[in-house]
């Protein structure tokens, strides 16, 4: 039986044999909460969601501390929603019943979209008149939230992949300037069409999708296809979108055609209708064909899985190197595509010219057009592959400094959201952005750090990764996923109160592999067992042998782990018996402020003996106060 989180009272699909559906109020919608926490400028970082609510339509629960585990609904509230789910033998409600409010909701909407685009109404209002329509369309979703008797539920709809945790930060932290921007740039919802234009000039916020998730479950048990769907709506979320609903259909293969099977993408097709979505995301990367045929049933936009993290990767680059990364990402992922829009624009071109059966000529517009498109594309990917190696050289230098001095150089590597950026703030104080939100790092950030004894070593953060990563992002990345197959020991960091740890682990170490990182000695860095079920960590702890036991939240265990931080680097390894005249006194300054491990050091007539172990590059230097007694 499907469970809610680890719950495990609370079932969230329907007993169709071949089928798993998330009933939108108990699911990973968000329904309006969705929009408080997306606000630009709402936001709070002890509140996610949702971050502001108007008094009246804040729940008790929203209000209660923290339970053990932030996020799981209480046993009262886990047996209310037990209470309002449909029994398992019941049928399911009809879809209208199901999504009334929400189909009610966006007639509006609709409507105002209509009135908006006949006339040029929103270019000519004054700013308070913007600021009303804002507002109108802004209160429209809060009361129907408030009067929503499932509101409660749609706290812990929020998708497993990042709802079982609060938005606290810890002081190691720092103050997080960079998530007040990126809030202030996340896509709002309601807002609608009718406000495109001052939106994108004032606010800069794009218009958030309304999306219906479709996946397969194939192979493996039920809670894996569960894991998966409450992923991509992780994905979709972080990507701005709000979830209504999600369908998985148990199938052996794909469809060629629709992916789905043309009546399963029927039933899609009344829920897409049913919920007033825009959007269908598919939890797999979709031939074009597949695409063109779920769309021509569904009447919606199709976005794959693939298409949703390059999206993410997108709105979360911030260097230039990761901007220009993730556009050699989309390119890479469109230029196969071109054929199957091409196809369309063919179709069309057939229809608007030459009428059916027109043949070749008709075809030649649009495929000069493709053929245009394509050369533009790959001449454009040329030049950020250029872009991209150009910039390399600075980050090279500084590894071959790093390399050259022997500096040791740890990676903190792992699962998307699962603390990496958290571990090193606690390791260093580096204040690097922390989110509970998938991708939120992707510009690696490297800090030097201190072994107790005085060893030096470089500790970086690392962009995360994700079951079956786009391959394209992975060769865009490669230079910066080469950082961790470069280091001299992994920290890889696993959220043990993920649903399925082992298979992060194994979803990381796959990408370890194509990078050639697997040689790389490897501490599993269990976090956030603060609020991590103590068996499933003993269960970790029993199959990775190599481990750490933390919380960078509360800061259990990483002392030990500096520990064993500090005893797995590389340590200095040439011994020398050096006997320094007095009127060098510098060269032991310098003993002492390098990575030398000092073993004796006594005062004779001619100058000081010390005996120390010293990395090779200071042992050359060194060569000249050689004495052997
Ligand atoms: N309860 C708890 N939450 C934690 C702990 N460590 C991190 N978190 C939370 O987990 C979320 C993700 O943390 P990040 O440090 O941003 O994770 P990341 O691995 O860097 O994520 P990406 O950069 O998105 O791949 C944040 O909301 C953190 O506050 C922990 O030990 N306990
Ligand atoms: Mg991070």
């Amino acid at each position: 039986m499907a469970q809610f989180g680890r719950n495990g009272s609370v079932r969230w699909f329907h007993a169709e044999p071949d089928t798993l559906k998330i009933p939108s109020r108990l699911s990973i919608r968000c329904g309006p909460l969705t929009f408080c926490g997306r606000s630009a400028g709402t936001g709070s970082a002890s509140s996610p969601w949702p971050r502001t609510l108007p008094a009246e339509s804040t729940t008790p629960h929203h209000n209660s501390p923290a339970p053990t585990r932030p996020g799981l609904p209480s046993t009262q509230e886990a047996l209310l929603a037990d209470a309002r789910q449909p029994s398992a033998n019941s049928a399911p409600p009809s879809s209208k019943q199901h999504y009334s409010g929400i189909a009610e909701q966006s007639k509006e909407t609709m409507t105002t979209q209509k009135h908006s685009g006949s006339d040029s109404d929103a270019q000519d209002m004054s700013p308070e008149q913007i600021q009303a329509v804002i507002d109108r369309i802004l209160s429209k979703d809060v009361p129907a939230q408030a009067s929503d008797d499932n509101d409660a539920n749609g706290v812990f709809g929020k998708a497993q992949a990042i709802s079982t945790l609060d938005q606290e930060h810890s002081i190691f932290d720092g103050d997080q300037e960079d998530l007040a921007e990126r809030r202030a740039l996340r896509r709002t919802a309601g807002l609608s069409t009718e406000l495109e234009d001052v939106t994108e000039v004032e606010y800069r916020q794009l218009r958030l999708e309304r999306v219906v998730l479709a996946g397969l479950w194939t192979e493996g048990t039920l809670a894996d296809a569960e894991n998966s769907l409450r992923e991509l709506a992780a994905l979709a979320e972080t990507a701005g979108s709000e979830v209504l609903d999600g369908l998985v259909q148990r199938r052996q293969k794909p469809d060629p055609g629709t992916f789905l099977g043309s009546g399963k993408a029927q039933e899609l097709k009344d829920i897409v209708a049913a919920t007033g979505a825009d959007t269908v995301v598919v939890d797999t990367e979709l031939a074009p064909s597949q695409r063109r045929g779920l769309e021509d049933i569904v009447k919606v936009k199709v976005v794959d899985r693939t298409t949703l993290i390059l999206d993410i990767f997108a709105q979360h680059a911030k260097s230039r190197e990761g901007k220009a990364q993730v556009e050699l990402a989309q390119l890479e992922y469109l230029l196969p595509r071109l054929r199957g829009w091409g196809d369309s624009m063919s179709r069309q071109a057939g229809g608007q010219v030459g009428g059916a059966g027109a043949g070749m000529g008709s075809r030649g517009p649009g495929e000069t057009k493709i053929e245009l498109d394509r050369r533009r594309i790959r001449t454009r990917m040329a030049k950020l592959r250029r872009e991209i190696a150009a910039m390399k050289p600075a980050r090279e230098t500084k590894r071959a400094n790093r390399r050259r001095n022997a500096v040791p150089s740890v990676a903190i590597a792992g699962y998307t959201n699962a603390g990496k950026s958290s571990l090193l703030n606690r390791l260093t104080d580096a204040g690097v952005l922390v989110e509970n939100a998938l991708f939120a790092t992707l510009d690696p950030t490297v800090r030097k750090a201190q072994t107790p004894d005085g060893i030096g070593y470089t500790l970086a953060d690392t962009v995360g990764f994700v079951r079956s990563l786009p391959t394209q992002l992975i060769e865009a990345f490669r230079s910066t996923l080469e950082e961790v197959a470069d280091a001299d020991l992994i920290l890889h960091v696993v959220d043990a109160s993920h649903p399925d740890p082992e298979g992060q682990i194994a979803a990381v170490r796959a990408v370890f592999t194509e990078v050639d990182a697997r040689k790389v000695p490897e501490i599993i860095v269990l976090n956030k067992v603060d609020v991590a079920d103590p068996f499933v960590v003993e269960r970790l702890k029993q199959k990775e042998p190599r481990h750490a036991v933390v919380s960078t939240r509360t800061g259990q265990g990483i002392a030990e782990l500096l520990e064993d931080i500090s005893r797995s680097i590389p340590r200095p390894g040439v011994r020398l018996e050096l006997l320094i005249p007095y009127d060098r006194g510098e060269m032991i300054n310098k003993l002492h402020n390098s990575d030398s491990e000092i073993l004796s050091l006594e005062h004779e007539e001619n100058g000081t003996r010390v005996v120390v172990m010293v990395r090779e590059g200071l042992a050359a230097e060194l060569e000249s106060f050689v004495s052997n007694g």
